[in-house]
């Protein structure tokens, strides 16, 4: 492992969280005064001398029977890393719910969400309908966050789309099938993801899938005594795997949230899996991401003889990277049917000021939902 993660602490700034924060560095001089710095510009001759780092160590390949190897047996890889490293080595993330609220929709109160501004046009919206009540504009607000739009006032129509699709899926049983509000978690390893939406969003209709495939961290979860198999699924699963199916039927989950796992797994693979997934989204379901950006530190630091094909990448221990541009995750999404929310990248430089070492990292993060018909 390179020891880059826990990745991507979103700046809170004064308890409140600006988008991928808010502290600039104007001065040079001041790089060591704080721990971490927001969308960081990069020079010309910082992107250049990062292109020029990449080139230089994609220059000598993997072999072709290590290759096999490492995509054979990818997930015992990383079983090895957790039974090295148990569940000490990612932090839990609990900054998910200011970048992805969608994962806790009735914990975020309107006032939370939306600006002055784009909250009097909602309440505007539904002056003129209904009974008013703040309740019903919260309730609907959560349908339209959880379709990923809160700029838009929400339709009425979408949501009664929802409810009905909601009654179909309810007719099969299936885990979880009795819950409203259902979101899986993929490439979940030991749950830090997993138990912050548990703990947090205490919604009775809430019910949590995840899956991974290695088998020491699935088993990581469902021994974790957080772990209540009445709210939640922990089951094994590869992404890849096109002959096996999920639990859960197509068209059935609000959420599927992908953290720093598609860059795991090998790039021909990666349009079928999301493909896949696509499917079990309900119409208005939204799909997240968080994942490595182009030139990000941890791609610049591999050395020759890592490389196993255009930026992709195997570490020390036998686990893979594959570091994204924007563009290609949104040829992913939209060719999965799916339609861009949100894709962007967050720039970061993280200060180690015992050190005084600078550390240019680049992920991006992404929200693509389901169309309603279609
Ligand atoms: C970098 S870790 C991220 C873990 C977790 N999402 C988090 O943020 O803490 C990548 C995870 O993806 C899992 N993974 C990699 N390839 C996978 C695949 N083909 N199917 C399912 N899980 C996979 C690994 O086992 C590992 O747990």
């Amino acid at each position: 492992m390179d020891g880059s993660f826990p990745e991507g602490d979103p700046a809170v700034v004064c308890g409140k969280r600006q988008q991928f924060g808010s502290r600039f560095l104007s001065d040079p001089a001041r790089v060591f005064h704080h721990n971490a710095w927001d969308n960081v510009e990069w020079s010309e001759e910082q992107a250049a001398e990062a292109e020029r780092k990449v080139r230089e160590n994609s220059t000598q390949r993997v072999c072709q029977e290590k290759q096999v190897d490492y995509e054979i047996n990818a997930n015992k890889y990383w079983n090895n890393f957790y039974k090295i490293h148990e569940n000490g080595f990612f932090k839990d993330r609990h900054w998910l719910f200011t970048e992805f609220p969608e994962l806790a929709p009735s914990q975020n109160h309107l006032k939370n969400l939306l600006s002055e501004n784009e909250r009097s046009k909602v309440y505007e919206y539904y002056r003129s309908g209904e009974d008013g009540s703040n309740l019903i504009i919260e309730q609907q607000h959560s349908c339209s966050v959880s379709l990923g739009d809160k700029t838009q006032p929400p339709l009425m129509e979408e949501s009664v789309t929802q409810k009905l699709h909601h009654l179909e899926i309810c007719a099969n049983e299936f885990p979880g099938s009795s819950a409203t509000y259902r979101i899986l978690e993929v490439g979940c390893g030991v749950g830090n993801t997993v138990f912050p939406i548990l703990q947090t969003n205490n919604d009775p209709r809430l019910f949590v899938y995840c899956c991974d495939f290695s088998s020491t961290a699935v088993e990581l979860v469902q021994t974790n005594s957080a772990y209540d198999p009445s709210r939640c699924f922990a089951f094994v699963h590869d992404l890849c795997d096109e002959d096996k199916s999920y639990p859960m039927p197509e068209n059935s989950l609000d959420v599927i949230i992908l953290i720093f796992v598609l860059s795991a797994i090998i790039p021909d693979k990666m349009q079928n899996a999301i493909n896949r997934l696509s499917m079990l989204l309900k119409p208005g379901g939204i799909m997240l991401l968080r994942d490595y950006g182009r030139y990000d530190m941890a791609q610049l630091r591999f050395k020759k003889g890592q490389c196993l094909s255009e930026n992709f990448y195997v570490r020390g221990d036998g686990t893979r990277v594959y570091f994204f541009t924007q563009d290609e995750l949104d040829t992913l999404f939209t060719t999965a049917g799916l339609e861009k929310v949100q894709n962007l990248v967050d720039r970061r430089l993280q200060v180690n000021r015992g050190k005084q070492l600078t550390m240019y990292r680049v992920w991006i993060q992404c929200k693509y939902r389901k169309p309603l018909s279609g």
